[in-house]
């Protein structure tokens, strides 16, 4: 007769249970944008560094982009400068930006190595700046009203799009035993410093380096409808109509742009999941159904422009 399962044998289950996961994913690149809504304690920064410790030893090759929003609004409050965002994007004047390096390039940046390493990682803090990783082009946001014949350019000063990326030193770290934490900052032609919106960094990192998912972790289950209730397995179509009637706005602009421009370009999934659910990265790596808003490829969409 089969003896009751003891603690031991109940722990040799939950590990045998991920192994179709370990091998699916095992020598895939992943990239994971960690949101600076989703670092909310110490508890929570110190499983999502867990997370990616474990996901490195068992063979995944984790890539980290993480923003920094709320971090560089505190910053920002401490000197007597208010926050102005247009279409979810930071007003970048040249005194932002230098609290805009501060924070990310230093402050942040520096937390999350120092959080990896502490639980045995070997993570490696960059910018965009380091090994050309990230070169950047002004980003001009364009409105069309409808009285208007021509479109207003809005100009928000040193905010930048992804240009190119020359990932080649992310292979180099990668390839060995380091996980690359990126901080969101590109370079110009012009050697001018860019503030990038983490979540387009992520995007197109994710496309470069062909990754097998794009995960984005924010302070919401997920995209949501306008009664809470979580989205899944929009289309295009339906992604903009959402946009049109406001029910995706602000900080979910870009997330759900740079999304669906990743799975177009290639990345097989994209997901939007809940930071503040500890262990929400493993959660969505090893489960079926995983958790948030999944987004995957539609035959080549494209972001109108
Ligand atoms: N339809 C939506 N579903 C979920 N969140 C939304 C939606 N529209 C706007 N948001 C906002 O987007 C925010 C997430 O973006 P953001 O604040 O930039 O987070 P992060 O720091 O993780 O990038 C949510 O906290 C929410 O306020
Ligand atoms: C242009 C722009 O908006 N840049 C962002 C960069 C940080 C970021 O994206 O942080 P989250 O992911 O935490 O929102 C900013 O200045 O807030």
């Amino acid at each position: 007769m089969r003896k009751p399962p003891t603690p031991a044998t109940q722990v040799a289950h939950v590990l045998t249970e991920a192994l179709p996961y370990i091998q699916r994913f095992h020598g895939k690149t992943l990239v994971i944008k960690y949101g600076g809504n989703a670092m909310v304690d110490q508890h929570l920064k110190k499983s999502f560094a867990r997370d990616i410790v474990l996901m490195k030893l068992v063979g995944f090759n984790p890539v980290v982009v993480h923003g920094g929003g709320p971090q560089i609004g505190q910053l920002l409050t401490r000197i007597g400068k208010e926050s102005e965002f247009v279409d979810g994007m930071r007003v970048t004047d040249a005194e932002t930006m230098d609290v805009v390096e501060m924070v990310l390039g230093g402050l942040v940046n520096k937390e999350i190595v120092n959080l990896i390493t502490a639980q045995g990682g070997r993570a490696v803090g960059l910018t965009g700046k380091d090994g050309g990783l990230i070169r950047a082009r002004k980003l001009h946001i364009t409105r069309r009203s409808e009285s208007e014949q021509e479109p207003e350019i809005i100009d928000i000063g040193h905010v930048g799009e992804v240009d190119c990326i020359d990932a080649s030193l992310i292979d180099v770290l990668a390839g060995g035993a380091f996980i690359p934490i990126i901080a969101p900052i590109g370079v110009g032609v012009d050697g001018r410093s860019y503030n990038i919106n983490a979540d387009f960094v992520a995007g197109k990192l994710a496309e470069t380096l062909h990754a097998e998912k794009l995960i984005l972790l924010t302070n919401t289950r997920g995209l949501l409808d306008r009664e809470e209730r979580l989205l899944t397995g929009l289309d295009l179509h339906q992604v903009e109509r959402l946009i049109a009637d406001g029910t995706i706005h602000g900080g979910m602009l870009p997330k759900i742009r740079c999304a669906l421009e990743a799975v177009a370009n290639g990345v097989h999934t994209a997901h939007i999941i809940d930071g503040r659910v500890e262990h929400a990265v493993l959660l969505e790596l090893f489960t079926d159904s995983g958790v948030g808003t999944l987004i995957h490829g539609q035959g080549g969409a494209h972001w109108p422009t």
